[in-house]
C-alpha cells in the first residue's frame, strides 16, 4: 500500500497487539501518546505526520489535542482522509468541517449499547429507590438515615428521547421490569426496530412519562433540549435519567426543578461542564451521580478499540469506513 501511514492519538489500552498489527498494512505507524494542543498543532504544521492517511483518535485524547475544530482540521496533513474516533458521541469533532475538507469520520456505535444501557437502568432503579440516600446513611453509621419509600418501575411509563442503539437497549431492559415504553425520535422507526415501544410526539413524551431517559446525541439543535419550558410540561414527580450528554439538559433548570420537587429525582452519568458538577446536584442526596462511566467495562472498552481498529484497517485497505457517522451518510442523516 503506497504511503498510507496511520497515526494513533492517545492510547490503545486493551487491543495493543491489534494496533501493532495495523503496521502490516499501513506504510508506517505514528503515535502521539501525550502532549498538548499547541505541541500537536506545531508537529502537524512542521510536517511530522505528512503521510498519515487515517488516524485513531482515542476517547481520552480530547484532553491532549482539544476539540477537532476548524483550526485543528486545517493543521492536519493534507494526506489525511479518515478519522476513526473511539466513542459513540463525537460532539468534540466538527463533522461538517471534516466533510468540507474531504475527511470521513467513524465512531463506535453498537459496541457501547449494552454497557451504557446497563448504566441507564442502574441509574433509573437507583433514582426510583433513592439509593444514594441509603448508600450515604449506612456508611455514615446512620443506618437508614432520612429513609423514604421509593417507587417500583412496574407499570410506570418510561419515555425514551432518542431511540437509537442505546435507547433501544434501554427499552429491551426496561420491558423486563414491566414498564410501559414510549419514545420520541425525529421520525418514527419501522415497527421491527421499535422494541414494542409506542411512538409519541416530543410534547406527549414530556407530558406523559414517569421516567424520562435521554439517549439522543448532542449537537447544536439538541443543546438544552430539556430546559425550564420542557420541565414545566412534565408530570409532577418525574424522574430524569441522562447517560447521553450533559448539555442536553439545562443543568441550572434541572436543579430548580429538583428543588421544587417537579422532578422527584435524577440519575446522571453526564454533566454540562464535566468534570465540574453543579453544587445543586452534588448537595442533593436523592440524586444518583456517576462520573461518566457508561462504557467503563473491560469488555466494552476492548470492543470499542477493536471497532476503531477495524475502521482504520478498512480505511487503509478498502477506502471505506464500517461505522461512518450518520451525518456523512446522506440517506440516513434524518433518521
Ligand atoms: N454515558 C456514556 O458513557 C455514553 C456512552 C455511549 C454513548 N453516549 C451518548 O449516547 C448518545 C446516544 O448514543 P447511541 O449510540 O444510541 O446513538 P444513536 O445515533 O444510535 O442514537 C441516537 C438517536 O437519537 C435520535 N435523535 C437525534 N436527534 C434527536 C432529536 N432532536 N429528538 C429525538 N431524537 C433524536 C436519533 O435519531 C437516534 O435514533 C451518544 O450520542 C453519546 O453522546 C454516552
Amino acid at each position: 500500500m503506497s504511503q498510507r501511514a496511520a497515526l494513533l492519538i492517545g492510547a490503545v489500552d486493551h487491543a495493543r497487539k491489534e494496533w501493532q498489527d495495523v503496521g502490516k498494512i499501513a506504510s508506517k505507524l505514528y503515535e502521539y501518546p501525550e502532549g498538548s494542543r499547541e505541541d500537536f498543532l506545531s508537529k502537524c504544521r512542521n510536517g511530522e505526520f505528512k503521510d498519515v492517511y487515517a488516524l485513531y483518535r482515542s476517547n481520552q485524547s480530547n484532553g491532549l489535542t482539544g476539540n477537532f475544530d476548524d483550526e485543528l482540521l486545517q493543521a492536519l496533513p493534507s494526506s489525511l482522509k479518515y478519522i476513526c474516533h473511539n466513542g459513540a458521541g463525537y460532539d468534540n469533532i466538527d463533522v461538517p468541517a471534516c466533510t468540507k475538507r474531504g475527511i470521513l469520520v467513524s465512531s463506535t456505535p453498537i459496541a457501547v449499547n449494552d454497557a451504557t444501557a446497563d448504566v441507564a437502568l442502574f441509574l433509573m432503579l437507583g433514582a426510583l429507590r433513592n439509593i444514594n440516600q441509603s448508600y450515604q446513611a449506612v456508611r455514615q453509621g446512620k443506618w437508614r438515615g432520612n429513609f423514604q419509600l421509593g417507587h417500583d418501575p412496574k407499570n410506570k411509563v418510561l419515555g425514551i428521547l432518542g431511540m437509537g442503539g442505546i435507547g433501544s437497549a434501554v427499552a429491551t431492559r426496561a420491558k423486563a421490569f414491566g414498564m410501559q415504553i414510549q419514545y420520541h425520535n425525529r421520525h418514527q422507526l419501522p415497527a421491527s426496530e421499535e422494541e414494542g415501544a409506542k411512538y409519541v410526539s416530543f410534547e406527549e413524551l414530556l407530558k406523559t412519562s414517569d421516567v424520562l431517559s435521554l439517549n439522543l446525541s448532542l449537537n447544536a439543535s439538541t443543546k438544552h433540549i430539556i430546559s425550564k419550558p420542557q420541565f414545566d410540561l412534565m408530570k409532577d414527580g418525574i424522574i430524569i435519567v441522562n447517560t447521553a450528554r450533559g448539555p442536553l439538559i439545562d443543568e441550572a433548570a434541572l436543579v430548580d426543578a429538583l428543588e421544587s420537587r417537579k422532578v422527584w429525582t435524577a440519575g446522571l452519568d453526564v454533566f454540562e461542564e464535566e468534570p465540574k458538577i453543579h453544587s445543586g446536584l452534588l448537595n442533593n442526596e436523592n440524586v444518583v451521580l456517576l462520573p461518566h462511566v457508561g462504557t467503563a467495562t473491560f469488555e466494552t472498552q476492548r470492543d470499542m478499540e477493536l471497532l476503531v481498529l477495524d475502521n482504520l484497517k478498512s480505511a487503509i485497505q478498502k477506502d471505506k469506513l464500517i461505522t461512518q457517522v450518520p451525518e456523512q451518510k446522506k440517506e440516513r442523516a434524518n433518521i
